[in-house]
């Protein structure tokens, strides 16, 4: 899937938009060769700027309205993170207002057309272009905090990661330097790529598979998954939650060798409220760089895990040893949901 936003607009400001739709009025009508006698010539230039000011606004904001989706029909997994980065109401309350705007101009428009038709005057129709010019200001000024909300609500929507939601997704946690990207790698037949996500400076970062009927995709989310829970503020605890609608399976790693930094300790207590976060969730659980950790810690981890009813994998990501298993592991939890799709398919 693209990012949704990926289409939105530029968003003018109040004053960037009524500039430009004058300007381009007075362009049109410099270049216009109105015929007839005076009064008929004066009301073919001032209808031809009333109609050019409001078709340039209108355009401009319609492209808004039609390129922007509605929040609440984007997959759960977006429509989480959107909630983190932009307050829905207001963003609601903002393309509503945009709506106002469109069918206001255009009523005015059709107003002020008339009023121009049946008048006799050459001053007073320039008054009344001079009145509708005015009004459309005035009402672009009304929305004026709704056009800035939504100019920066884009530059932020915009950096929405790009997420196939249609693989199964498998979603590496565990502190920092324990091995994440070196697993992630290994269980992964592309480059990985970067995304960018919503609350971390590294972005995360996306690997596939795809071998026979098997097809998953594994992100590693540097910053997220890999501190206490309890340490994150209201929306970087959402970011987090949204994985929950994207991923099918956790793989939690240990570095029983603690070259990562971290303790055991810290590392079990790190797990335990993941665990208790993502419980409804199918964990894989693998101890990663049993080349150079004490036999004793490797199995304190083992002690810890099994008193939970999980078997740890013993892997060693860096020389792929042990990521078979990872593998076979992934495609037990994986199957009867792929055979599902299959039989849906075909
Ligand atoms: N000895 C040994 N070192 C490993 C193993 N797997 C990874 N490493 C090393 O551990 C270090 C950290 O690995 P990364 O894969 O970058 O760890 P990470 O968890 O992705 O790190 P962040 O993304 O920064 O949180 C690197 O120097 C790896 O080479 C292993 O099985 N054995």
């Amino acid at each position: 899937m693209k990012n949704p936003f990926e289409k939105m607009p530029t968003i003018l400001l109040a004053d960037e938009l009524i500039d430009k739709a004058f300007r381009r009025a007075e362009k049109a009508a410099s270049s216009f060769t109105p015929r007839g006698n005076k009064i008929s010539k004066a009301r073919q230039r001032e209808e031809l700027r009333i109609r050019t000011v409001s078709n340039v606004i209108r355009d401009n904001l319609r492209k808004i309205l039609d390129r922007t989706p509605g929040v609440s029909t984007l997959p759960p997994f977006y429509q989480e993170l959107v909630d983190t980065l932009v307050d829905r109401k207001m963003f609601h309350k903002a393309l509503a207002s945009v709506n106002w705007a469109i069918k206001t101009i255009r009523t005015l428009e059709e107003r002020y057309v008339e009023k121009v038709r049946y008048s006799r005057d050459p001053n007073e129709i320039a008054q009344l272009r001079r009145q509708f010019y005015g009004r459309v200001a005035s009402v672009i000024k009304d929305i004026a905090d709704n056009l800035e909300y939504l100019n920066k609500a884009r530059d932020v929507l915009k950096d929405l990661p790009v997420i196939d939601l249609s693989l199964p997704t498998i979603v590496i946690a565990g502190h920092p330097n324990v091995g994440k990207s070196t697993l992630l790698r290994q269980l992964t037949n592309a480059k990985p790529e970067v995304a960018s996500y919503p609350f971390t400076t590294k972005g995360i970062n996306v690997g596939q598979f795809e071998e026979h009927w098997l097809k998953y995709q594994v992100i590693d989310t540097p910053g997220l998954l890999d501190r206490p829970l309890s340490e994150r503020n209201e929306i970087e605890r959402q970011a987090i939650l949204a994985l929950k609608h994207l991923g099918k399976v956790i793989i939690y790693i240990f570095d029983p060798s603690e070259y990562c930094g971290f303790p055991l300790e810290e590392q079990m207590h790190l797990f335990e409220e993941i665990y208790e976060e993502f419980k409804e969730f199918p964990f894989i659980v693998v101890l990663n760089k049993v080349d150079v950790a004490d036999e004793e810690k490797i199995r304190k981890a083992e002690e810890f895990l099994r008193a939970k009813g999980i078997e740890p994998i013993r892997i060693v990501a860096k020389e792929g040893l042990g990521v078979d298993e990872v593998k076979k592991k992934i495609l037990e939890i994986l199957k009867p949901e792929l055979e599902e799709e299959i039989s849906r398919v075909s």
